[in-house]
């Protein structure tokens, strides 16, 4: 039975979706990450919010695991190249929390304006301190937004309903998304420069990093506030406290920290500091649409196979998923056959879908023909890596369709080109669905691949297929099938053989030495 592991504090929702969908949960929240390593390794799937982190560590121990799926957005807490090299697939919920964090990023607005918190304390002291808690309003003030995607986006248009002018940096911003949203975009200088309040919602990149520190705060305007609802590793909080203690920066409410759980850190104290425990995220609205969410996408991709807001492999509805099933084994085998026969330096791969292959989501069928041809010549690489690894070994990929198919309804075509030769490999899928190989090196055949096969090149010339049903027999080989196909009389010709079981080098050795043959490769599928 499938196994998902929740360690994070999430709705119930989740668990009640998985175990509708016949998959079983364990919630153990809280677990120290020598307690996580040591159960990984029984699940299918880990759920996910931001107090776990996916190290690599964790990722080689979780043996079974299929999925992450990050019930929230930030994935800076899963090491995604880990998880890629391991062939699990990270998923978010791109989009379940971002009014929430809005809505709070504009809550922390007013809270540093009114300071709010503060005066309540004070007034809950008994204190009245009218005098101490003046206020700035927000009305006709210029707010710096600075990663305008989807959080970014709707605090400027909340901003905008509070009558504030809003400014954008965001270099993914173009200037058309810009003017429907009604901010200017700008670029940073000129942000620092004019802004009163700055709003962070980048997400923590080696562009972000360290974004707010001292030089950048020198560019800000005198009595500037600034906002971080988005990443803690986006402030050097040691400049900020500085600045916020100079006056230069008339204050800061932050939700997130460098380091978190933040027991302690040097913001903490300070006068014109509002703090929340990283509560962004957290309404009963949000919790629900993230944990529905991501318990639904997991369970489809267990379940079903299809991908939805993947970080790291291309997406496939629950619609294709079906269709693409077939010709997922389909690819599967014409990526492995040409990996099994490739010997040398691969440089290119071209795939050709034709026919009713050419309307399919063919990136999941890329993905999955680079799995079975690098699989062979390489340790490690999954249908989630196998582009990343084509890309970093220097392989053009190249993919075509063509609504035309010549003889088929359905084919797709695998040529590979080494340092030494091209070599083409294609199949269909008929009414059954199962995969027939229908041509290598531009010779017709049509077979079905079985576990172990044998594949033979050689001259067609007379005596040779005796000869080679003679020898299997005496080693005691028994042969399922066997395909044969030719250019021309006496020319180039393939025999394909489907043995019931894997054969012996010495037998592969007098296969090798029979007259005529040119090349002999014990396949598996
Ligand atoms: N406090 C919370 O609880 C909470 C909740 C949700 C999200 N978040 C954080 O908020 C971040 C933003 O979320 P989102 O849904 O808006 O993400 P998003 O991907 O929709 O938007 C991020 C934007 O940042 C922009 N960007 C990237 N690099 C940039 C740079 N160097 N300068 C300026 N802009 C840059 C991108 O182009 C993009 O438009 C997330 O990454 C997450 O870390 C925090
Ligand atoms: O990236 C996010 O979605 C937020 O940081 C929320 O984090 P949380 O799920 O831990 O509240």
């Amino acid at each position: 039975m499938v196994k998902v592991l929740i360690s994070d504090k999430m709705s119930p929702k989740a668990a009640e979706i998985f175990r509708q969908r016949g998959i079983e949960v364990d919630e153990l929240t809280g677990m120290s990450p020598e307690e996580l390593k040591a159960c990984i390794g029984n699940y299918d799937g880990l759920a996910i919010r931001s107090s776990t982190t996916a190290t690599a560590e964790i990722i080689e121990a979780a043996t079974n695991l299929k999925v992450i799926g990050r019930a929230g957005i930030g994935v800076d807490n899963v090491d995604i190249p880990a998880a890629t090299a391991a062939g699990i697939c990270v998923m978010n919920t791109p989009f379940g929390n971002a009014i929430t964090t809005a809505e709070h990023a504009i809550a922390m607005m007013f809270s540093l304006s009114r300071h709010i918190p503060a005066a309540d304390a004070s007034t809950q002291a008994g204190k009245w301190e009218k005098s101490r808690f003046m206020g700035v309003e927000l009305y006709g003030k210029t707010l710096g937004v600075i990663g305008c995607g989807n959080i970014g986006s709707i605090v400027a248009d909340r901003a905008i309903g509070l009558k504030m002018k809003v400014v954008a940096f965001d270099p993914f911003l173009s200037p058309e998304r810009a003017a429907d949203l009604g901010v200017e975009k700008v670029e940073l200088d000129d942000l620092f420069a004019r802004a009163d309040y700055i709003t962070l919602h980048t997400p923590i990149t080696d562009g972000t990093r360290n974004l707010i520190n001292a030089t950048n705060i020198a560019k800000m305007k005198d009595g500037v506030r600034i906002i971080n609802c988005a990443r803690g590793g986006l402030v050097v909080e040691e400049d900020l406290k500085a600045a916020l203690e100079s006056g230069k920066v008339a204050g800061a409410a932050v939700d997130v920290y460098s380091v978190e759980p933040a027991k302690e850190n040097v913001l903490f104290s300070l006068e014109n500091v509002v703090c929340t425990p990283h509560l962004g995220a957290s309404t009963t609205e949000a919790q629900v649409n993230v944990a529905i969410q991501v318990a639904e996408q997991m369970a489809d991709y267990l379940l079903v196979g299809s991908v939805t807001n993947a970080l790291n492999m291309p997406s496939v509805t629950a619609e294709e998923a079906p269709k693409l099933k077939p010709y997922m084994e389909l690819a599967k085998q014409l990526g492995s056959f040409a990996g099994q026969v490739t010997e040398s330096g691969l440089k290119k791969v071209h795939v050709e879908y034709e026919g009713q292959a050419a309307g399919l989501n063919i990136k999941p069928l890329t993905a999955i023909i680079l799995q079975g041809l690098l699989g062979p010549l390489m340790d490690s690489v999954n249908m989630v890596n196998a582009p990343i690894v084509a890309k970093e070994r220097g392989i053009d990929v190249m993919e075509s369709i063509s609504d035309k198919a010549d003889d088929y309804q359905t084919l797709i075509r695998l040529t590979v080109t080494t340092e030494q030769r091209s070599r083409d490999i294609a199949g269909t899928l008929y009414g059954d669905k199962r995969p027939r190989i229908v041509s290598i090196k531009g010779i017709n055949m049509e077979a079905e691949l079985g576990p172990h096969m044998l594949y033979v090149t050689n001259r067609d010339k007379p005596g040779f297929i005796g000869s080679l049903g003679s020898l299997l027999g005496e080693a005691g080989v028994n042969i399922a099938t066997f395909h044969l196909g030719r250019h021309e009389a006496q020319g180039e010709a393939i025999a394909l053989i489907e043995i019931d079981s894997s054969l012996a080098e010495d037998t592969l050795e007098k296969v090798r030495a029979l007259p005529h043959v040119e090349q002999v490769k014990p396949l598996a599928f």
